[in-house]
């Protein structure tokens, strides 16, 4: 019998992420009210959806393992979801143009009614970019499913001047506090072999 890991999640970056490091999983994304609370800060924001929509899947799969996560970009202590349209993506991208913003990623494992979770928050700067650049950026759509209208991982990667923290963070999933999310749960994770529970069950 297979260990079974459900990731909550329609983003395919973290699809990719989970693949890179061997961790075999299904995809049921949560369905969930992502509005953020009056006077709610972005690291309690983050970590409650990233909770909430563990939870969601895991009252519904109560033997699986369920990662979920949650992305947010902070700058001037405004939370930046994702563009709606074109011309919200190219505000977004000129507000962080030539400076510094944080991203807050929170990220939760659920298992036996029982949810661990935690926040990485991670320091990005651009680069100064031209109102010409950001409406070339806009046009090729890379912003337009990504938190701050950025993708680190792609086209955005030529505007990311430093990165202080986890990348992968950034991209949608920090790999390294998964892992440790999941130890917290009695699951090692061991390399080449994924994710082993006591007993020697894989996932
Ligand atoms: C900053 C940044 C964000 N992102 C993405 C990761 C997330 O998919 C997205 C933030 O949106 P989220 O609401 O965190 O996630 P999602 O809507 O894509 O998926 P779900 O709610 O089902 O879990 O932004 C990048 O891919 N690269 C980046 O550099």
């Amino acid at each position: 019998m297979t260990l079974r890991v459900i990731l909550a999640s329609q983003s395919p970056r973290r699809r990719e992420l989970l693949a890179l490091v061997g961790i075999d999983h299904e995809v049921l994304p949560a369905d969930i009210n992502e509005d953020v609370r009056a006077g709610e800060q972005a690291v309690p924001y983050t970590e409650r959806l990233a909770r909430e929509k563990a939870a969601a899947i895991a009252a519904r799969h109560p033997e699986a393992y369920v990662i979920a996560a949650d992305t947010t970009v902070v700058v001037d202590g405004d939370i930046l979801g994702k563009p709606v349209d074109q011309a919200d993506a190219r505000a977004m991208v000129k507000r962080l143009s030539g400076r510094s913003h944080t991203v807050c990623t929170g990220i939760a494992v659920a298992h036996g009614g029982r949810i661990e979770s935690a926040v990485e928050q991670v320091d990005v700067t651009f680069r100064a970019l031209s109102d010409a650049e950001i409406a070339a950026y806009v046009e090729t759509g890379e912003p337009m499913d990504k938190a701050g209208a950025y993708g680190i991982q792609g086209w955005g990667a030529t505007i990311v001047e430093r990165v202080d923290g986890d990348y992968f963070s950034v991209m949608g999933l920090g790999l390294r506090r998964l892992v440790e999310l999941f130890e917290r749960h009695g699951v090692r994770y061991g390399f080449a072999a994924g994710l082993i529970v006591g007993d020697g069950r894989r996932g």
